[in-house]
């Protein structure tokens, strides 16, 4: 799913109205109808509001959200903080119709002293600034948010928690810190950030009926991943396969203390597809190695504790994976150094592995170009420089990702895939029972059997990051997110898999 800019958003609607035909403020009656629809949903037995509604479309917004609950018997108290200028055109014909059937809900409020007292049980609708914020919230309507931000109730916001840009950071400028976040017909960047996971909570895309043809039409080097993309990446097996087909990888990893790294690495490449797999590991590794994953071969390094020189050919491995549980000693690192010479096709490069390039700047060179780079937040940091917010993180992932024809993957909640053509991919799979220690080796064994597959790397790293995010969501479906362990994503890869082959069909 395409992200656009606030101000592409716009344009969409002017799009809409003018090729649906649709008047604006009947859009506005749709976008309000599908936060009401989304409200009893979800909240089914609710029936105290409280709306703040801006002089804006957002406003308007609120107040048609306003005279629907009533419609439907809900009790709905919307205040309006007074500006003393003229709402929207869309504002206040929504702000009429509402006086003409429920006069008595309306209230201006002007002064901290007139903040109204919002009773525990009642939800709270923030529709004070949507997508026409233009600057930072500051007198009364900060004090508005502030005063909202303490209560205990159940915010939610429409289309944008108030006070957020959708598409710059702020400058820890004042915003509502919503519970819920509905957002009209897509996702926004800033919500996707974790800058902002305070601010948007959870996020619920509401469609509103935009015209597809301006969609179709218009590029934008942002995406959210979702089944239909998915669905032209996915490559299902062929009838008269043979284990040739899927490719020969390599992944390299573990040392004393760490086989788990490698087990898990490795446990996740035999069940990504891929034709044959051989790990390479420190000589005590070969009993665990085995006997957890006897579908993979094995060579060994003579070092009983660390791999200390790769004593084998790379030349015949489609993909190598390099990184879980190596370390940093002075002889790993020498490891690393002769892969970077000698192999010269797309790479996995993961955990230490990073963290020895980030010490080697002048190596960053030797990368197989199409290579996908894993860094969690703290890694990026140590191979590219600290940067002060989430858009000037993903900006330099774009950077670095051309510069060194690279797919970099910025792990995390929605992880940020930045490749060399410029475009930055948004993943919506997973969840914070995945915050456990072994995920990020599992992804990386994944990325290696879908790379040895034939996949180009942008494919192989959307594909990865998705596929690994539905495994932990089913994982923790069934385990519940705190028991769940980086095992379990792999014990659910079999039904991710069969999830996806159905995508195909079903759209
Ligand atoms: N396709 C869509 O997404 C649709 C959007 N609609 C709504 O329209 C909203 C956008 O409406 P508007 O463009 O009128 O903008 P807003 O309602 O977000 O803001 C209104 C006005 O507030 C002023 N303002 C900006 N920053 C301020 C600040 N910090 N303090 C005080 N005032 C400030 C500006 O003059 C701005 O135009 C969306 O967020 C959404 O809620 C819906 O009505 C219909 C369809
Ligand atoms: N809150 C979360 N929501 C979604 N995915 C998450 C979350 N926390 C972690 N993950 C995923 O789990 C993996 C963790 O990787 P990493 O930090 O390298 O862990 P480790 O080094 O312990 O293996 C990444 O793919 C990341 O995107
Ligand atoms: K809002």
């Amino acid at each position: 799913m395409k992200l656009f800019t606030a101000q592409q958003i716009r344009d969409w609607d002017s799009y809409t109205m003018q090729e649906e035909p649709i008047a604006s403020i009947d859009l506005m009656e749709r976008a309000a109808t599908a936060c009401v629809d989304w409200l009893q949903h979800r909240f089914p037995k609710q029936e105290f509001y409280t709306i703040f509604c801006g002089k804006g479309n957002n406003g308007g917004d609120g107040l048609a959200i306003a005279r629907l609950l009533m419609a439907r018997n809900c009790s709905v108290t919307v205040y309006i903080p007074e500006s003393g200028q003229q709402g929207s055109y869309d504002f206040q014909a929504n702000l009429e119709r509402l006086n003409q059937v429920y006069p008595e809900v309306i209230q201006f409020i002007e002064t901290p002293e007139e903040l109204p007292l919002v009773a525990t049980g009642n939800i709270i609708i923030d529709a004070i600034l949507g997508t026409g914020i233009n600057r930072p919230a500051t007198g009364f309507t900060a004090a508005l948010f502030d005063y909202i931000n303490s209560l205990s109730n159940i915010v939610v916001a429409i289309d944008m928690p108030s006070g957020l840009y959708a598409d710059k950071a702020g400058d820890n400028n004042p915003v509502i810190e919503a519970d819920h976040t509905l957002s009209f017909q897509g996702y926004k960047r800033a919500l996707l950030m974790a800058d902002n996971a305070g601010a948007v909570g959870e996020v619920h895309v509401l469609p509103i009926g935009l015209d597809p043809d301006y969609y179709n039409q218009t590029n934008t080097p942002f995406e959210v991943i979702d089944a239909a993309l998915i669905a032209t990446i996915y490559k299902p097996r062929l009838r008269f396969a043979h284990k040739g087909n899927y490719g020969h990888g390599l992944v390299i990893a573990g040392s004393y203390g760490k086989n788990g790294a490698a087990v898990l690495a490795c446990r996740a490449a035999v069940r990504s597809g891929i034709g044959l797999l051989t790990c390479y590991t420190q000589d005590s590794g070969y009993i665990v190695l085995q006997t957890s994953v006897p579908e993979a071969m094995l060579i060994t390094d003579p070092d009983p504790d660390h791999i200390t020189e790769l004593q084998l050919d790379t030349t015949p491995y489609r993909a190598v994976g390099i990184g879980p549980g190596i370390g940093t000693q002075p002889a790993t690192i020498k490891a690393v150094y002769q892969l970077l010479q000698q192999y010269r096709q797309p790479m996995v490069i993961d955990a230490d592995a990073l963290n020895i390039l980030a010490k080697h700047p002048d190596w960053y060179d030797l990368i197989p170009s199409g290579s996908i780079l894993t860094p969690h937040p703290k890694e990026f940091e140590r191979l590219f420089g600290a940067t002060t917010n989430n858009f000037t993180q993903q900006q330099l992932a774009l950077e670095k990702a051309q510069l060194l024809n690279c797919i970099i993957i910025v792990k995390g909640h929605h992880s940020f895939i930045a490749t060399p053509a410029g475009k930055g991919f948004y993943n919506t799979t997973g969840n914070a029972g995945m915050a456990t220690g072994g995920s990020g080796d599992v992804l990386t064994g994944l990325l290696t059997g879908i790379l040895a597959q034939g996949y180009t790397p942008e494919d192989a790293a959307i594909f990865g990051v998705y596929l690994h995010g539905l495994a932990g969501d089913l994982a923790a479906a069934a385990n519940s997110m705190e028991a769940m362990t980086a095992g379990d994503i792999i014990e659910y890869l079999g039904q991710s898999f069969q999830q996806i082959g159905r995508y195909g069909r079903s759209i």
